[in-house]
C-alpha cells in the first residue's frame, strides 16, 4: 500500500516531501520561514506561483503581506515580497477563503487554475496559501492543506518563544523584530494611503499614524513585594498586563521587558492622541483595585519613533521621560519631545533604570 502522502502528492517520493518540510521548518525567523515555505512548495509541485498571504488587522487592511514565489522563464523559482492591494483579484478570493475558512478552487479570468487554502489557528485564519498553475490543482489540495497545518503549528511555536511566560505579552527578545514589522507596515500603509483617491484617503487616516514608544514602570513595586510578598507582586504584574491588553488597541504592540517594566508601541495620529491613550490607561490603573494589594500607580515615559531612528536611542529617550516622571511625583505620563521643548530635560539626566541593548 502506498503511503498517504505519496498518493496525495501525485506520486511524489516521500524523501522529497520530508526534505521539503525539514527545509522550511528549520528556520527560527518568521520572514525566513515564509520565504522558505513558498519556495519549498513551488519546487515540490508543478505550479506557476505559490503565494503566502498574512492576514491584516482590520477590514480596511485585510492583508498584511504577500510573499510570492514565481517561476521565471528559465524555470527558476524567484521569491519576493509583494505589496498587498486592498481589494480586487486575487485579494477578494483570498479574503473570502480566510473568512469562510473554506478551500477555494477556481479558474482565473486568464484561464489559470487556482487553489486557495486558509491557514487556520484557533478557529480563525491567520493567512492563506494560494497556488496557480496551468492544470488543475485538485491532486495537490490535501498536500497544500497539510503544509498549511504544519506552517500554522510552527508559527504558533515561534510565537510562543516570543512571549513572556507570566503575562503572555511579547518578551524583550522579540522587540527589535516586532518594531521593524510595525515600521514596515506603517511604511506600506503610508504608500497605500498616497495612492488612494480623496474619499479613500479620508477612510485611511489611521494609515499615516505615527508610532510612539512608551515605557511603563509600576511605582514603588519593591514596597508591594516587601509588604505582600512576591506572589502578590506577580499577581499585580499579571493583572496589569491583562488591563493593558484590554485597554490598548489590538494593533498596539505590548511587551514585558522584565520585572515590573513594560514597553508599548502605540500607533497614533499625533502626539495628543498617544498621550491621551497613555493617560487614560494611567488613570484606569490608579482607579483599579488589585486584590489584597489595593491601589497601585504607574509612571510612563514615551517618545516618538520613526524608521530612521535607532531603537535604543528612542528607548533611552522614553526612559529619560520615565525617569522625569519618577523624579516628579510618579503616577504620571511624560513625553520626551514635550519635556525637551519645555526645557525640562535641559540639565544632564542620569541614564534611567532600563538596560540598553
Ligand atoms: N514579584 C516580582 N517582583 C519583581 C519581579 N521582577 C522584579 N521584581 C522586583 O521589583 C522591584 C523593583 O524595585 P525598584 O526598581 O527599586 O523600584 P520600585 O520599588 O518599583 O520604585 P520606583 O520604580 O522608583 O517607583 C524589586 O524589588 C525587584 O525584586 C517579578 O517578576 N516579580
Amino acid at each position: 500500500m502506498r503511503a498517504p502522502w505519496v498518493s496525495l502528492a501525485g506520486g511524489m517520493p516521500e524523501s522529497r516531501l520530508l526534505a521539503s518540510v525539514a527545509e522550511f521548518t528549520h528556520h527560527r525567523d518568521i520572514d525566513a520561514l515564509d520565504h522558505s515555505l513558498v519556495l519549498s512548495m513551488a519546487e515540490l509541485v508543478a505550479v506557476k506561483s505559490v503565494t503566502l498571504c498574512k492576514r491584516g488587522d482590520s477590514l480596511a487592511h485585510p492583508v498584511e503581506s504577500l510573499t510570492v514565489c514565481t517561476r521565471n522563464d528559465e524555470g527558476r523559482c524567484v521569491v519576493e515580497a509583494v505589496e498587498p492591494m486592498r481589494d480586487g483579484d486575487p485579494i477578494d478570493t483570498i479574503v473570502c477563503a480566510m473568512e469562510t475558512l473554506e478551500v477555494i478552487s477556481d479558474v482565473t479570468d486568464d484561464g489559470r487554475c487556482r487553489l486557495v487554502v486558509p491557514v487556520i489557528r484557533d478557529h480563525a485564519a491567520i493567512g492563506a496559501l494560494m497556488l496557480e498553475a496551468d492544470d488543475t490543482l485538485d491532486s495537490v489540495r490535501t498536500l497544500v492543506e497539510g503544509f498549511a497545518r504544519i506552517y500554522s503549528n510552527y508559527i504558533a511555536l515561534l510565537n510562543e518563544s516570543e512571549r513572556d511566560k507570566l503575562t503572555g505579552l511579547y518578551n524583550r527578545r522579540s522587540f527589535e523584530q516586532r518594531l521593524q514589522r510595525l515600521l514596515k507596515l506603517q511604511r506600506q500603509r503610508a504608500r497605500a494611503a498616497k495612492r488612494q483617491d480623496e474619499e479613500r484617503r479620508h477612510l485611511a487616516q489611521d494609515d499615516v499614524a505615527q508610532i510612539y514608544l512608551a515605557i511603563l514602570d509600576i511605582d514603588h513595586f519593591k514596597r508591594i513585594n516587601d509588604t505582600w510578598g512576591h506572589v502578590y507582586g506577580d499577581e499585580v504584574i499579571l493583572m496589569l498586563a491583562q488591563q493593558m491588553r484590554a485597554c490598548f488597541r489590538q494593533n498596539d504592540v505590548l511587551f514585558r521587558f522584565g520585572g515590573e517594566e513594560f514597553v508599548m508601541l502605540i500607533a497614533s495620529e499625533d502626539e495628543g492622541a498617544a498621550a491621551g491613550a497613555l493617560e487614560r490607561f494611567r488613570q484606569h490603573i490608579a482607579d483599579w483595585v488589585f486584590p489584597q494589594v489595593g491601589h497601585v500607580t504607574v509612571s510612563i515615559g514615551y517618545a516618538r519613533i520613526s524608521e530612521n531612528d535607532y531603537p535604543e536611542i528612542v528607548l533611552d529617550r522614553a526612559d529619560k521621560a520615565l525617569y522625569y516622571a519618577k523624579q516628579n511625583g510618579r503616577n504620571s505620563v511624560q513625553g520626551f519631545e514635550s519635556l525637551t521643548a519645555r526645557g525640562e530635560l535641559g540639565a544632564p539626566v542620569a541614564l534611567g533604570s532600563i538596560d540598553l541593548f
